[in-house]
């Protein structure tokens, strides 16, 4: 007989949910029957495992934005591993940033950390197992801490102690990838995480350890070999998602890992951190049909082709082959394109595109006059001006700065391009704000350039990130700034006696209820940072000022 109950009639049931194989039925009618409540806790995905990608997840039934794929905790977390060589660095307890030389100590293993009594110390799950380990060091050092307490080390110790304290956990991270064939020993990685990992490690408190754990006949870690060291420092690399809410962290989820890359993702991802143990909730960012690969991003969606798929190869190892790196346009978002750089006779008002974008060594073609230039070039050029870029946004700029560069650089960029969207990004948040550029100081023409800027911004952050999963901070600034500059010239018109009876007033008004109520939508999930907090609350605040100014002057927008 079987051992599995009918989740509908409570008999017993040989059928099982297809999708979470975890539920059973006695037949198909009941299980249609019970789908109403199951379908609430159903897993929506099944693991594969392909030749191009490895294992992924994908859909087994049709998925709308918004719906939920999975939520679950770390399999085990730490301190961001980089290395830093001044400034701040991660409290072991918590994770946040504090300056060494002028914070306290760990009262067991001299760590530097927020405060003695950080709860983290004592947590079984933070800092209260390894500093054991740390303080079998018996010397303490009072300057260079960099070198000599080293936190980038310590989630690879937190994964080693796994072996002991729950094996469960530590076989399940010890499946994931970690690329060692291409992390080999005449790699600078290799070399990299010898030094600054296995060989810290192993000098400052794995051999006062071993000593220990022979006299004591007690072991506390089983592995510390330099093959495992190695493997885990690549599974941190290729699988941890990273945190930056309140501190700097790196995550191991024991599924959310699987999920496979794609420049333009169908999810989207928060972290909940109010029981400290910061979980993960994926959910469909775009619909996604039964059969369909579930999808993240590993890179940064505001990059170029090259840079995207440069940035992949180094640090996941992998040549991506998705729809928008094999676009020359980029899915008409001309994000990477130049303009024509043929000169004198030659130039004319065309873009310069990648032939194979997916080829290092592409030529770039004019789409108008075939002007032909090679990648070294085009490289060298977007190399200079982003450096000038970001030369220009460090010095903290002015409107007329910005305006000089914007201009510059459209002499040789598309509109379009990743470069131009930054300083862009950056003017619309000037004018408006920067002294003379105020309210009552800017001119309507500028007014009127910024409302131009940000439909402009808009429209190419709607090609690369269609379900507002990795860019929901720079679409709520944009719709945010575009119902101000509207509001500027909603009022000054409304001052002259131009009123909502004006057919072009009534749409800058819908224009700016639109903006706010997309703008409150897209930040639903991005009140876990302090930026995103602040301009939840903006936002907020200028809904109920927009609302109120509509009320009170008597009019109504749904009706006009
Ligand atoms: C976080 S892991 C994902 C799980 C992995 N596929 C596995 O089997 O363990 C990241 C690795 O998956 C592979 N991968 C993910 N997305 C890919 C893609 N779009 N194309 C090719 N390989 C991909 C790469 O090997 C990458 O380093």
């Amino acid at each position: 007989m079987s051992e599995n109950i009918c989740a509908e009639c409570q008999k017993p049931a040989e059928l099982k949910c297809s999708a979470c194989k975890l539920v059973s039925y006695c037949n198909k009618e009941h299980q249609k029957k019970h789908w109403k409540t199951h379908k609430l806790l159903c897993r929506p995905y099944e693991i594969i495992s392909t030749k191009e990608v490895g294992r992924c997840l994908v859909a087994t039934r049709d998925l709308n934005p918004g719906d939920l794929i999975l939520s679950e905790l770390p399999l085990v977390y730490g301190p961001r591993p980089h290395m830093v060589e001044e400034g701040p660095v991660p409290c072991p307890g918590c994770c946040k940033l504090i300056i060494g030389e002028e914070s306290p100590r760990c009262p067991g293993c001299d760590f530097p950390v927020c405060h003695p009594r950080c709860p983290g110390l004592k947590d079984m799950d933070k800092h209260g197992h390894e500093c054991f380990i740390l303080s079998m060091r018996e010397v303490k050092a009072i300057n260079g801490l960099h070198d000599f307490y080293r936190q980038d080390t310590l989630l690879a110790l937190r994964c080693l102690l796994l072996q002991k304290k729950n094996p469960k956990k530590y076989a399940q991270l010890m499946e994931m990838e970690a690329h060692q064939n291409e992390r080999g020993p005449d790699t600078e990685t290799y070399k990299n995480i010898q030094e600054r990992v296995m060989e810290y490690l192993e000098d400052s408190f794995f051999t006062p350890l071993k000593i220990l754990q022979v006299r004591s006949g007690k072991e506390v870690l089983e592995d510390t070999s330099k093959e495992t060291i190695h493997k885990i420092c690549g599974i941190i690399d290729v699988n941890a998602l990273e945190i930056n809410q309140d501190a700097e962290i790196s995550v191991l989820y024991p599924t959310a890992y699987l999920l496979e890359h794609d420049c333009v993702c169908n999810t989207a991802h928060y972290f909940d951190n109010e029981d400290g143990g910061y979980k993960v909730t994926v959910r469909a960012s775009l619909p996604i049909k039964k059969g369909d690969h579930i999808t993240t991003m590993y890179t940064h969606a505001l990059w170029g082709t090259q840079a995207r798929r440069e940035h992949l190869r180094e640090t996941k190892y992998f040549s991506c082959g998705c729809k928008r790196c094999k676009d020359p346009t980029e899915l008409g978002s001309y994000i990477s394109a130049l303009r024509c750089l043929g000169t004198g006779p030659d130039s004319c008002d065309g873009f310069q595109l990648p032939v194979d974008p997916t080829n290092d060594k592409t030529e770039w073609i004019c789409n108008k006059c075939d002007m032909r230039i090679n990648n070294n070039e085009v490289s060298y050029l977007i190399n200079q001006i982003g450096e000038e870029v970001d030369n220009v946004q460090l010095a903290s700029p002015t409107v007329r700065e910005l305006e000089n560069l914007l201009t510059k650089m459209l002499t040789f960029l598309h509109p379009n391009h990743y470069h131009v969207y930054s300083v862009k990004h950056s003017l619309v948040q000037l004018y408006g704000y920067q002294q003379g550029y105020t309210p009552s100081q800017i001119s309507d023409d500028t007014v009127l350039r910024k409302v131009n800027m940000c439909r402009e911004l808009l429209q190419s952050t709607r090609i690369i990130d269609p379900g507002n999963a990795r860019l929901p901070l720079y679409s709520g600034v944009i719709y945010y700034e575009l119902y101000s500059a509207n509001m500027i010239m909603i009022k000054r018109k409304w001052d002259l006696g131009i009123k909502s009876k004006v057919k072009s007033m009534i749409t800058m008004m819908k224009e700016c209820h639109q903006c706010l109520t997309e703008a409150t939508k897209i930040l639903q999930n991005e009140g876990t940072t302090p930026a995103g907090e602040k301009l939840i609350s903006l936002i907020a605040t200028s809904t109920k000022e927009f609302n109120n100014w509509i009320e009170r002057n008597k009019i109504d927008l749904s009706k006009e």
